[in-house]
Order: structure tokens, then C-alpha cells, then sequence
């Protein structure tokens, strides 16, 4: 038999389906975490009847008329693949709210059993629920549930309840005589109704404390953290803490054990190959496979730290701070309020962060979030950004942390340009982002949510990562005759021809060379690779330890083996964040956009964005440091005056637009 799971947004269906699946999907303490379905086999020690259960998880939803695509999702499967019981997860700390949703849904005719979720935070509040009372009221069971908890947590009777009910007859609480969805005003004055019986239920059951001690320190802690300017400095020093711990601090330490290991492995191959194997397989295997690989995965330990601190940030209830600190600015420039979860979501990956576009309505708004998210650096970037930290500066927190900043102002300054581009009209969303109370954050949820990352990460690496570096690898020992590539003549393997040409066009950013091209272009396949190619190019394994590597390659330490200035490779760092991001994104960002005209002009904006930050910060940078400009500054500023006078012309042809609008 079939059980969908649903409920308001935020109250715990995920971790409830978790739970009695023993799946781990995504959970996060905000709204709107859950986009698509998910599905899986209740388990054995909870399901104490002998029929096989599927649940399904879905997005959450207010109602069931259709507001927002989710919410869509959400009334579609109900109503289409017809569950044979509908559990609804009912968060018990806002029953009034998520009773409106309970009513619609009984009116389905499916049977429906109420799991009162989050009951410890009511317990704690002193806010009592009359639960005979409620199931009387409804007409249908409830179970108080604690979904966080690993036992006595009201599960396996609400599984009971679930076989119970299957197939009998429930009758609606309310019955809203078949209301005409097409006409507002019939569907605004039957959700009064609604709300009244609603609201008639809850008085009758619950017994709630007036504002405890508790609330009013969760408020003045929100007053500072929350709070319209000083939230933005806040921030700032959190994040930083999180690089300096992650990237300069504990991650380097592990990372620096984790390397040894795999240097391990390497010196194991190479002495278990012996003689024998050819040279050019030997260096196939070592230096592509295992270097290259090996320089991508060294930095696993860096991104697990760092992936554990930002679950704990996310877990206590900060994050859902921040994000109504930049919701402010995100509505000024035309975003909706919603689109700030797409952007955190893509600060694991873009992929995901993309599709949490669909819970916005506006479809600019989704639109342009769509083609925005990726500036945030997700999961992927992080070993490009930690090896530059590394290698130029000394592993410094800034740059992490200008990283995530520097993605945030190009996503406000992205949605501007694109406001006025479209000539639409700014609407204000009204969405209100719902503040989770703190919390103690869990370590063990941290915990699940950095290996279920690490694991991604690894899959990746020894997959498409490890593909991409046997072909650089090969693409760089042979030539288009296939003949191996004499030393001294490395410019004319098949990979320096290719990228070459695309290296002319980037020497007025200061990284005009056929290896930091390669690297580049790999990494559109996949960010890991821009790290990989780099080791295979330059024949460095070990990133982590630089100092190690210095006594190898003789003196030479691996920022001069890549010939950069320090302000030329903070420009190829960004020129690989602030371009576009892998395949796999963009394939996201084509299915959300749905338009071809939008994907396209998403793409090109964001070279052009990735190619004008690159471009300033190398051109001023070197003017800064050395007195002159660096080299290419002609052809380059053409370059770019050409892409902002494009930009600016097409902004004045949205004036227009927007000008006529307003005679007629
Ligand atoms: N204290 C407490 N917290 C809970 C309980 N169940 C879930 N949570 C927390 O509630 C938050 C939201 O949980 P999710 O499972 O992501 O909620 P969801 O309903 O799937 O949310 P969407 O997918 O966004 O609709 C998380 O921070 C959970 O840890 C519970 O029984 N008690
Ligand atoms: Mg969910």
C-alpha cells in the first residue's frame, strides 16, 4: 500500500519519512526544503503488519488551492495517484495554521491520520494539546510524534494507525460544498469559514501558555542577529570563523594526515608497478589517476569541516536569520522573498539550489534566481577556492570569505540588471520568511549531513573526476599525430592546442597560458576538474602541503611552477566561480527556466560577469601593486565595453518598455 506524507512547510515530514524509511534525504530547519517527491519502504521494526508500505515525502504546502508549483506537486499526487492513506505531519507548535491544511485534505475522501509532530516543543513550552479531543474534533486519529528522536517517539502507533484506517470511511470534519476554484471571492469567503471552524477546534484543545520567558529571549537575540544593518557584519564574522576553522585551521591539519595517506598510495602503485609497465601507462596511472584524483579528494577534509559547521549553523536556527537579513535586499532588487533558500540550498550545490527555484510563483523572479544561484560558491568550488587560499595566500579565512560576499553582490547587482532589462515592474513580494526557534544544534545531524556530502563527493571523484583526468591526461601526452610529446614540445599536444586559443582571450585577465585555459574549460564539466587538471598540468599531487612540495620539485613552490602573481590568480580564481557553472547545473537552470531566450541570455551573462570581475580585479589589482597595467589592458577593456554597452543598451530598451507601459 501507498502513504503520502504531507503537511505545512517546516514541520518535519522529511525527518518523519526519515525516519520510517531510513532514507536520508535533505532536511533543513526553514521552509521549503523539499521540492520533489521522494519515496521508500517503511521499516520493518515500525511496520508490525505483513503488507509492504511505501511512503512518499513531498513538498510542503499551506493549502490545496494552487498557489506555488510545490504546492501543486503536493495537490496533484494526492489527488492523482490516490494513497491509501494520507499521514499528515501537523506541526503541534502552530496547530491553528496547519489544521486549515488537515480539513482540505480530509475532504479528499483518502483516509488521513494526523501525526502531531515537534510535541517536545510543546512540552517544553508548557502548551498542552487535548489529543482524544482534537481526533474527536477532526474525525480522524492523531498521534503525538517526535520525529528527531530515535525511540519512544509515537511512530510505530502511528504506523498502526495507518494499517487501521486503510480503506475505511472518514468523514470530513468540514465540507466546503465544492467550492469554484476559478472565482476568488468564493474561495477567499470559504477559507474564512474555514479558518473560524479552525480556529474553533484549537481553542477548544489547546492550552497554551502566554508568551514564556523563553520566546522573549529568542525575540532580543533575533533584535541583533536578525537586525536589518548589524545582521550583515554578523555574518560576516561567522562565516569567516567557518573558513578559518575549515580552511586554515583544523581542515588543514586532517587534510594534512589524509594527504600522507594517499601519497601512500601513490608510492604503493609506483613501487608495484616496477619496471616492466610502460611509461606512458606508469604516468597514466600515477599522475593522472592518482594525482589527479588525488589532488581533488585531498581536499575532502577541508570540505567536511567546513560542511559540518555550516549543518550546525543551519541545525541551531541561524541561518533562517540570515536569511531574512538578505531577504531585505532581495526583494529591493526585484527577487522574491523565496529566493534566498534557493541560494543557501546552493551553497551545497547548485543543482539543488536551482531546483528550489520552483517554489516561486513570479516566473522573472524564478527566472532570474534560476540563472543567479550559481554565483554562490557551492560544494564543488570549494577545493579551487581552498587550493588558491593555500598556494597564494597563506591559506588566509579572507578569501573564503570575500568568496561567498563577492557572490552575494553579483547576485544583487544580477537581479537589478535583469529587473530593468525585462522592463517588468518591481512587485514587492509579501512572502514572510518563518523564524524556527534556536536550538542546541545536533551533532549527530551535522554529522549525517557531512558524510552524506563526503560521500557525494567521493562518488564524483572517482567517476566523472577521475574520467576527466585520464583524458587530460592523455590528451596531454599525445599529439593530433598520436605520437607522445617530446619534452620541451608540450605545446603541441592535443590539449594545448585546444586550449590555447581560448588561453589569447584570457590574457588580458592576467592567466593567458594554455594549462590555466585547460583547467578552466575542464571545469565546466565539473568545478572538482579546474583543481585536477591543474595537478595533472603542472605535475603536482600534493596541494595540501606546499612546503613538502617545494623540496621535491627543487625550490620551486607551486605558485611560481604556475607562473601567477598573486592578483592574477585571486582573478582566475574568480573567473572560475563567477563564470558558468558545470553541465549539470545549467541543465538544471535550462528544466526551471523553461525558455530558451532566458537560458542563453543566463549563460551569457554569466561569462560576461565571470570575464569583467577577472578582468577589473587583475587590471586594477596589478595597477595597485606595481605602478602599471597589466598585460592585455587594451584589447580587454574593448572587450568588456562592448559587454557592458550591450548591457546598458539593452537595460534602456527595457526603460522604454516600462515608459510606454506607464503612457498607456
Ligand atoms: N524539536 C523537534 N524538531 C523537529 C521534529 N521534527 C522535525 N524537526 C525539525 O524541523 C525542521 C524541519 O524538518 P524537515 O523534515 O526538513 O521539514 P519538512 O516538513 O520536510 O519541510 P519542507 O520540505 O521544507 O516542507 C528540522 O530542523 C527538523 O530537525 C520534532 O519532532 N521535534
Ligand atoms: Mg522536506
Amino acid at each position: 500500500m501507498k502513504i503520502a506524507l504531507t503537511g505545512n512547510p517546516n514541520s518535519g515530514k522529511t525527518t518523519l519519512f526519515n525516519a520510517i524509511t531510513g532514507k536520508i534525504e535533505h532536511v533543513g530547519n526553514w521552509a521549503g526544503v523539499t521540492v520533489d517527491k521522494k519515496e521508500g519502504n517503511i521499516k520493518k521494526n515500525l511496520n508490525k503488519s505483513d503488507i509492504e508500505i511505501t511512503a512518499v515525502d513531498l513538498p510542503g504546502a499551506y493549502s490545496m488551492s494552487p498557489f506555488t508549483s510545490e504546492e501543486s506537486i503536493t495537490r496533484d499526487f494526492v489527488k492523482n495517484e490516490n494513497p491509501d492513506v494520507i499521514i499528515n505531519i501537523v506541526d503541534a507548535t502552530n496547530l491553528s495554521r496547519s489544521l486549515f491544511f488537515t480539513t482540505q485534505l480530509m475532504e479528499l475522501g483518502i483516509p488521513v491520520v494526523v501525526a502531531l509532530n515537534k510535541s517536545d516543543l510543546n512540552e517544553k513550552k508548557k502548551t498542552s494539546i487535548n489529543v482524544t479531543e482534537l481526533s474527536k474534533a477532526l474525525g480522524c486519529p492523531v498521534v503525538k510524534t517526535i520525529a528527531t528522536k530515535s525511540s519512544s517517539n509515537g511512530l510505530e502507533e502511528l504506523i498502526s494507525k495507518v494499517v487501521e484506517v486503510k480503506g475505511k470511511n472518514q468523514t470530513a470534519a468540514y465540507d466546503s460544498k465544492g467550492v469554484d476554484f476559478e472565482n476568488a471571492e468564493a474561495v477567499k469567503a470559504s477559507d474564512k469559514n474555514r479558518y473560524d471552524f479552525v480556529n474553533g477546534i484549537v481553542s477548544k484543545v489547546e492550552d497554551r501558555k502566554v508568551i514564556s520567558n523563553r520566546q522573549t529571549k529568542q525575540d532580543a537575540a533575533d533584535r541583533i542577529l536578525a537586525h536589518k544593518w548589524l545582521g550583515i557584519p554578523i555574518f560576516a564574522v561567522v562565516m569567516w570563523a567557518v573558513f578559518s576553522i575549515s580552511q586554515t585551521h583544523l581542515g588543514p591539519l586532517l587534510a594534512d594526515i589524509f594527504v600522507g595517506w594517499i601519497d601512500g598510495i601513490y608510492a604503493w602503485a609506483e613501487g608495484a608497478m616496477g619496471e616492466g609497465v610502460s611509461p606512458i601507462l606508469k604516468s597514466l596511472l600515477l599522475d593522472g589517476i592518482i594525482g589527479g584524483v588525488g589532488a581533488v579528494v585531498g581536499f575532502l577534509p577541508l570540505i567536511m569541516v567546513l560542511f559540518f559547521l555550516l549543518a550546525l549553523l543551519e541545525d541551531c536556527g541561524y541561518m533562517a536569520r540570515v536569511a531574512v537579513v538578505m531577504d531585505r535586499f532581495f526583494k529591493r532588487v526585484g527577487l522574491s522573498g523565496k529566493s534566498i533558500i534557493p541560494m543557501v540550498i546552493g551553497t551545497g550545490c547548485a543543482i539543488p539550489g536551482v531546483m528550489a527555484t520552483r517554489t516561486i510563483k513570479n516566473e522573472r523572479q524564478r527566472r532570474t534566481t534560476a540563472m543567479l544561484t550559481p554565483f554562490m560558491p557551492c560544494g564543488a568550488k570549494l577545493p579551487v577556492i581552498a587550493l588558491f587560499a593555500g598556494v597564494f595566500f597563506d591559506d588566509a579565512s579572507w578569501v573564503g570569505t570575500t568568496m561567498y560576499f563577492m557572490g552575494i553582490a553579483i547576485i544583487i547587482i544580477g537581479a537589478l540588471i535583469v529587473v530593468k532589462i525585462t522592463g517588468e515592474k518591481n512587485k514587492r513580494s509579501y512572502f514572510i520568511m518563518e523564524l524556527p526557534e534556536y536550538r542546541f544544534p545536533s551533532i549527530k545531524r551535522a554529522t549525517i549531513s557531512m558524510f552524506s556530502r563526503a560521500k557525494a563527493f567521493i562518488i564524483k571523484a572517482s567517476t566523472i573526476i577521475l574520467l576527466c583526468n585520464a583524458a587530460v591526461q592523455i590528451m596531454q601526452t599525445f599529439n593530433w599525430q598520436f605520437q607522445v610529446v617530446a619534452e620541451g614540445a608540450e605545446g603541441t599536444s592535443i590539449l594545448a592546442s585546444i586550449a590555447s586559443p581560448f588561453a589569447i582571450l584570457l590574457i588580458p585577465l592576467g592567466f593567458g597560458v594554455w594549462q590555466l585555459a585547460a583547467a578552466a574549460i575542464t571545469g565546466f564539466i565539473a568545478k572538482e576538474n579546474v583543481v585536477g587538471t591543474l595537478a595533472v598540468v603542472y605535475s603536482i599531487t600534493n596541494f595540501i602541503d606546499t612546503e613538502e612540495l617545494a623540496l621535491v620539485s627543487g625550490g620551486g613552490d607551486v605558485a611560481s611552477v604556475m607562473g601567477l602573481t598573486s592578483v592574477a590568480a585571486l582573478s582566475y580564481l574568480m573567473f572560475n566561480l563567477f563564470t558558468p557553472p558545470c553541465f549539470a547545473a545549467i541543465g538544471a537552470m535550462n528544466s526551471e527556466m523553461e525558455d530558451r531566450k532566458w537560458l542563453w541570455g543566463g549563460i551569457g551573462f554569466q561569462f560576461g560577469m565571470g570575464y569583467v570581475v577577472a578582468f577589473m580585479t587583475y587590471q586594477i589589482g596589478t595597477l595597485i601593486t606595481t605602478g602599471s597595467l597589466g598585460t592585455g589592458f587594451i584589447p580587454g577593456f574593448i572587450a568588456v565595453a562592448v559587454m557592458v554597452g550591450y548591457v546598458v543598451f539593452l537595460m534602456k530598451k527595457g526603460d522604454e518598455k516600462v515608459n510606454q507601459k506607464n503612457l498607456a
